[in-house]
């Protein structure tokens, strides 16, 4: 086959272009990494520079379109546009070269340095004060309409501005905290169902969702200003002070700069501070801080010519992927994960990166042997990127997940029109284990003793198939198995009896309900207060509380008519398990006059007398929360000993730290 010509190159180029801005955009599902992206156009414009074919609109020229159908469209008043960017100081410099010769000599440049915040584009409108609209960026001439979701999914942001101009539109990012977002994706993986890649795919998703934002908690941050009538502000800094005074949420430092010198040292800063922002920053900002100079050097279709952004590079490591393996999900999903050499990444080891997918390693042709680049998606979960193909074995073989399936003796199948593997027979002992093993686990019933081994060794004797087994093992029957003595079989046949007490929404968890995590069985539970009353919620009931979306209600609707779940069910209530509300889940979750009432706290460590979930329910109890992650918005963590990094992070930051014992002071206990 012959080459294709330049102009061909620059076609296929801008076609692939698009479809990565339709993905991005659109169905927030990228498929490639953002530096790649970042390639791609860069060749583009190279192309462009040199070819006549500028026939049609090119992506270097026009700001990717989020516009998506079903919402609103509605003008900006004035447009909201991308930014050029450059992951070289060169660049940098050349930018600041190039405004120096638009004004006279000697002309002082101040410069405002902000952090790039990688989130979704937002235009909030506030007239007479009131919030009225929120927007997206769409094409940069007219965006979606989002207010509904904004108010649903952010409700930190003020509704309300004291001392405000008659209109003002303010510009920001949504954004999702890690926290969040982890929340989310362990919900997700207990159920068995695909995990998003980073926050950035995940809050453009949820704020574009038809039917609300399905009681995901997003986040906002305000840093520029789209209009105001009558006008404010003659500077950047301007705006920010406003922002500041309005208690909006804001970015929390930027630097007002005279040189290019000071440009890059306050990039060079921003580089050290960022991980302790709430949100994902991907780069630094550099604007003109005066209104008028920025007038003056005017803008471009797609972009200001008075700001840029410098993009850091994502932290990479290359790895040997040692072999790939499966994960099963307690909904029967099988998910491949690749088993890696350690390596140092963000400030941790990675050994295990997620596969996703079947077709996932298909297309990047990912194998057993090969050296691949892994990268922490938003900094967070680590994923495999490419493959080196100059270090790939001689030998090497495509991988077949087919094959692999085999071998491991998983009987499994490609759920019709979905990416995702289910094993096919839900009485698959390696099913009935997983079952059996989130049923005990923590999270759920919180059988003591009846961990993984036991599990396996229960199964493979033949003395336990599914949950209701458990309630008819006698000691006798366990003594028969090898390691248990007469204290151990008491005590588990004691731990299972006990679990027949548990918490109503214990057991809604512990079902294994597809799409059900802990958080949705909570609130579930508290809503309905018994099983018959769940039970007998259609769809559209299920979808009116709080929290719960179209997916999950459907799902909970189809797990209830499945004879063999109604059987499991019956057999549960025979042996006496608690299907109700107790009184102690009635108590209301936030007690306003506690010790930790609007306060976050931190868990490290393991405690002298307290597990995690009893100092988890004497915060929430005092009416705190607790988070996974220390940051600034941390307002203790609790230590106990063997405290890692999270203990030295809150120590740098100042965070105040609490010992089980003055923790327990606190709330009076
Ligand atoms: N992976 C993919 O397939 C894919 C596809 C399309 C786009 N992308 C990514 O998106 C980028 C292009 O997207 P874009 O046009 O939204 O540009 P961008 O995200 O690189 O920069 C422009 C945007 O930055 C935001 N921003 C954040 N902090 C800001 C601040 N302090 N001041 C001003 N603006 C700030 C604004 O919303 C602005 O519109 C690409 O460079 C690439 O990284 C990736």
């Amino acid at each position: 086959m012959s080459n294709p010509t330049p102009d061909q190159h620059l076609l296929d180029l801008r076609a692939a272009i698009r479809h990565h801005d339709e993905l991005y955009y659109r169905q927030a599902t990228p498929e490639i990494s953002d530096r790649e992206y970042d390639v791609l156009k860069e060749k583009l414009a190279q192309l462009e520079f040199f070819a006549d074919a500028q026939a049609e609109p090119s992506p270097t020229k026009t700001v990717g379109d989020d516009r998506t159908e079903g919402f609103r469209k509605i003008k900006h008043r004035q447009p909201m546009l991308s930014l050029d960017n450059t992951y070289s100081e060169d660049e940098l410099r050349a930018f600041h070269a190039r405004l120096l010769k638009q004004f006279d000599e000697g002309t002082d440049l101040e410069y405002v340095v902000e952090p790039k915040i990688d989130g979704v584009a937002v235009s909030v409108t506030y007239k007479n004060g009131k919030l009225t609209q929120a927007i997206t960026r769409g094409n940069g001439a007219e965006g979606d309409d989002i207010t509904r979701n904004l108010l649903e999914g952010v409700p930190s942001l003020p509704r309300e501005l004291n001392d405000a101009p008659e209109l003002i539109e303010i510009r920001g990012e949504i954004y999702m905290t890690a926290e969040e977002f982890l929340r989310i994706n362990t919900e997700r993986e207990e159920s068995g169902l695909p995990m998003f890649a980073n926050p950035r795919n995940l809050t453009a998703g949820t704020i574009k969702q038809l039917n609300g934002v399905a009681g995901r908690r997003l986040e906002i941050v305000l840093y520029g200003v789209g209009f105001c009538q009558p006008n404010r502000f003659t500077a950047q800094s301007d705006l920010h002070e406003a922002v500041r005074k309005w208690n909006l949420p804001t970015i929390e430092k930027y630097w007002c700069v005279h040189s290019i010198d000071e440009v890059w040292a306050a990039i060079e800063e921003l580089d050290e501070l960022r991980h302790d922002f709430a949100y994902g920053t991907d780069g630094a900002v550099v604007k003109l801080n005066s209104f008028a100079m920025q007038s003056e050097v005017g803008m471009t279709s797609k972009a200001p010519r008075w700001a840029i952004a410098y993009k850091f590079e994502s932290e990479q490591a290359e790895t040997l992927l040692e072999k790939i393996d499966v994960q099963i999900g307690r909904t029967g999903v099988v998910t491949p994960v690749a088993h890696l050499t350690p390596v140092l990444l963000a400030g941790s080891t990675v050994s295990r990166a997620t596969l996703h997918n079947e077709d996932e390693i298909k297309r990047k042709d990912i194998r057993p042997g090969d050296t691949v680049v892994v990268q922490k998606a938003g900094e967070i979960i680590p994923q495999v990127l490419s493959v080196v193909l100059a270090k790939r074995p001689a030998d090497s073989q495509p991988f077949d997940f087919r094959e692999l399936l085999t071998k491991l003796d998983i009987q499994a199948e490609r759920v019709p029109g979905q990416v995702a593997w289910r094993l096919t027979d839900q009485d698959d002992p390696i099913q009935q284990r997983r079952r059996l093993k989130h049923y005990s686990s923590k999270q759920c019933l919180d059988i003591e003793n009846l961990g993984e081994s036991v599990v396996d060794q229960l199964v493979t004797a033949g003395l336990v198939n599914d949950p209701a087994d458990l309630y008819g093992l006698t000691e006798s029957q366990l003594l028969e198995l090898e390691r248990f003595g007469e204290r151990s079989a008491s005590n588990l046949v004691n731990a299972i009896e006990q679990s027949k007490k548990a918490e109503f929404w214990r057991l809604l968890h512990a079902l294994g309900i597809p799409h059900v995590g802990k958080q949705s069985a909570k609130d579930l539970a508290q809503h309905f207060g018994s099983l018959d009353a769940l039970m007998e919620a259609d769809e559209a009931t299920l979808e009116a509380v709080d929290g719960i979306g179209g997916i999950m209600a459907q799902s909970i609707c189809s797990f209830f008519v499945d004879d063999a779940n109604r059987a499991l069910i019956l057999r549960l209530r025979e042996a006496g398990v608690n299907v109700t509300l107790l009184s102690a889940e009635q108590k209301p979750h936030v007690n306003s006059e506690g010790a930790f009432v609007g306060k976050t706290v931190v868990l490290t460590g393991s405690l002298p007398n307290l597990s995690r979930e009893e100092a988890t329910a004497m915060i929430e109890q005092a009416g705190g929360k607790t988070s996974g992650s220390v940051s600034k918005k941390t307002d203790y963590v609790l230590a106990g000993d063997a405290a890692g990094s999270k203990l030295t992070k809150a120590e740098k930051l100042g965070v105040h730290i609490l010992d089980e014992a003055a923790f327990r002071e606190l709330i009076g206990d």
